[in-house]
Formats: structure tokens, sequence, C-alpha cells
């Protein structure tokens, strides 16, 4: 058996860190290209400007359109093509077309989540979208970023909303990781798990468990505490590296599987992930109690726990059919889980976590 373990090659993290940038980007040449929509931009365009000029780069900026397409990849590849450094600054899809973009164009690549929802800033893959922003294809670049810096005043400034999505996504890093890891199934580098991506992506969820409710708790004043600082490493570090190095299963594949569904475009990443997680759950059999515990901790927090909450009020028979056939794709990581599933499976998995949610919502009024 074949272990493989991937990482970026830096991680920084800390309040007020994008001030010195450029001291942590160690790269020949002096151009850096910074990738940020006008929002992100807005927020950070300057400290990250300065900080990189402190260190000699020159700093040029490109706006991104907010699309991770094969369009928008071509057109910032052809405009950074002379850079040293590509820098991508914002949310996952502008990181995911920073890393496209960089392997185009052979340059360094930093990251800078600017929220810490989801573990695209660690990841060495790309997930594209079409023009009508339907799931297009996966992109494997072999190469993580060689360095991600994250400034956690700027994440904990950000709304809530995506730092308890990260939360979701870090939560199912562990359970898709273990069920990779007991399946003996591959990861995201076509080699087995090693023991260090397994305790990775176990540490990852008991951080989120520990610390999460004070984490969001400060985050809804922009205050930056310890829990702060662990979730976010939990969210964007352990989560990367626990799901690319540990595996994936159920759960990520129910989440491209509701992204069918039209009705669900207004929920993050990392919410349908959350139902993802309950499905997986059931799916494998797993103890209710343990579900309930999931359900409770993600109604503490404030993550979606049914599907009217991330926008299928009224499922149809023909939309539980899409998102489990979708989810049951040959190419989708759910065929690691240790015996057969079907979209039957699925459907029925799904609808009955969803049960289970809404039963415990009401106990709970
Ligand atoms: N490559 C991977 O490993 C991987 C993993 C998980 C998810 N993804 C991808 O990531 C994408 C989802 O990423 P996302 O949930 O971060 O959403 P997103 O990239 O769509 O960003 C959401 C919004 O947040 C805004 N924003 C960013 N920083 C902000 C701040 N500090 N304050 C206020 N607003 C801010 C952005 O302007 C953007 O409009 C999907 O395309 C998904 O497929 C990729
Ligand atoms: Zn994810």
């Amino acid at each position: 058996m074949i272990r493989t373990f991937n990482a970026p090659s830096a991680y920084v993290q800390g309040c007020g860190v994008l001030d010195s940038i450029g001291s942590y980007v160690d790269a020949d040449g002096t151009s850096a290209v910074v990738l940020a929509d006008e929002t992100v931009f807005d927020l950070v365009g300057e400290s990250l400007s300065t900080g990189l000029e402190a260190s000699g780069f020159s700093v040029d900026r490109i706006e991104f359109g907010g699309a991770c397409t094969h369009a928008e990849v071509a057109r910032i590849a052809e405009q950074a093509a002379d850079a040293d450094v590509v820098v991508g600054v914002g949310g996952g899809r502008a990181l995911d077309t920073a890393k496209a973009v960089r392997a185009e164009v052979g340059s360094r690549l930093v990251t800078v989540p600017t929220i810490a929802s989801t573990d695209a800033p660690t990841s060495s893959i790309s997930v594209l979208y079409t023009e009508a922003d339907e799931f297009d294809e996966f992109q494997f670049h072999g190469a993580n970023p060689d360095l991600v810096v994250v400034d956690t005043a700027v994440v904990a400034g950000a709304p809530t909303r995506h730092f308890r999505s990260g939360m979701a996504d870090a939560m199912a890093t562990w359970f898709e990781a273990d069920t990779a890891v007991r399946a003996h199934a591959t990861n995201v580098f076509e080699g087995h798990s090693t023991r260090t991506a397994h305790a990775i992506a176990r540490t990852c969820y008991e951080t989120v468990r520990e610390h999460g409710r004070s984490a969001v708790a400060a985050v809804e004043r922009d205050a930056v505490t310890e829990s702060v600082e662990a979730v976010v490493e939990a969210n964007t570090l352990m989560s990367g590296i626990g799901f690319e190095s540990g595996g994936l299963a159920a759960a990520h594949s129910v989440h491209d599987g509701l992204t069918q569904v039209a009705e669900t475009h207004g929920a993050t990443h990392g919410e349908k992930v959350n139902l993802g997680t309950l499905t997986q759950f059931v799916l494998e059999g797993r103890d209710t109690d343990e579900l309930v515990d999931l359900i409770d901790f993600s109604l503490d927090v404030g993550l979606p726990v049914t599907l009217a909450d991330v926008g299928l009020d009224d499922p149809t028979e023909a939309h539980l059919r899409t998102i489990a056939e979708a989810t049951c794709e040959p190419y989708e990581t759910i065929h690691n889980e240790p015996f057969e599933v079907t979209p039957r499976a699925v459907r029925d998995a799904l609808v009955t976590a969803d049960e289970l949610a809404r039963e415990r919502v009401s106990e709970r009024r």
C-alpha cells in the first residue's frame, strides 16, 4: 500500500498578519499579482499591497469576476503571465481561480483567505463551474499553495455565516477521512492515508467541537479570541490536509448532489456539506444518539440541519431523485464507503436525516 501526504509549504495565521505578509513570501523576482474581487480588495487591498511593497514586491491588481470558470482562469492567466507570485485573496472561488492561474503561468502561489468558510485555501485542487454556475470539473493541480496567510482579524470581521460554514466543512473532514481510512480508499493524491492525516482530521473535528460555540460568539462581535484562532486553524489548515491526504466519502458527494437542485444555490458550500454529514451518518447506520449529538451542536452554532434550511422547503420525488443520482455519479467519493451505495439508499438516508432533524428541532422548541 502506498501512502501519500501533501500540504502547503508554509502556513501563517494571526491577528493583523497581512501587514507583514511580504516577509513570509519566499520568491525569486519581485512582481506580485493580487487577485481579489471588489469587496475583498476594498477590505484588505491596502494592507496587502503595503505589506508586499515593504518587502520589495511590485504589486499589480487583477479584479476577480466572482466565478471560477475556464474563461475566467484564461482571462486572468493572460494578465498574470509575467508574475513571479500570484496572490489569491477572498473566498473559495477566488482561491480556486488563483490555483488554476498558477498552474497556467508557473508562478509561486500565495492564498489569503478572508473568510474561514471552506478548506480551499490549503488544498491543491480547484473546483471549476460552468457559466451557468453548475459544477463543471475538479482540477487536480498536484501542488498545494506555497504559502497560506490568514489574518484572523479579517476573518473574524466577516459575516459569521461564512465562519459557521467552514466549521461544517471541517467537521465533515473527520467523518469522511475516518470512513475512507477504514475502507482503505485512496485520497486526492491517489495514495492511501497516513496516520498523520488521519490524526489531523480527528483533531480538526475535536477542535471545532471544543471551541466552536465560543468562537462563533466571538465572531458575532468581530472579536478575535484563542477559540477563534483554534477554529480558523481547524477550518483552514487541518480541514484542508485532512480531506486531501485523509480522503473523502459520502458527505461531500451529497453536497455535490444538492448543488444540482437550483433551490439550494443560496446555501453555502459548508451548509450543504452539513446535510451531507447527517446523511452519511444514516447511510452508515450510525447510532441515533451520535446523529442527534451532531444535530444539537449544529443547532447550537446556527448551522442548517434540514432540507428546508438549505432552500428545499418541500422537496419533490423528482428533486430527491436528481440529488441522489448526482450523489452517486461514478466519480463521486461516496463510493469510498465500505459498501455498495445506490441512489435509493442515498434518497432514503437523506429523507431520514431530514425527518430526525425536524423532530429534534421541534423537541428543542
Ligand atoms: N478547492 C477546494 O479544495 C475547495 C474546498 C471547498 C470548497 N471549494 C469551493 O469554494 C467555493 C465556495 O467558497 P466560499 O464558501 O468561500 O464562497 P465564495 O468564494 O463564493 O465567497 C463568498 C463571498 O464572500 C465574500 N467575502 C470574502 N471575504 C469577505 C470578508 N472578509 N468580508 C465580507 N465578505 C467577504 C466574497 O466577496 C464572496 O462574494 C465553491 O466554489 C466550492 O466549490 C473548494
Ligand atoms: Zn468542503
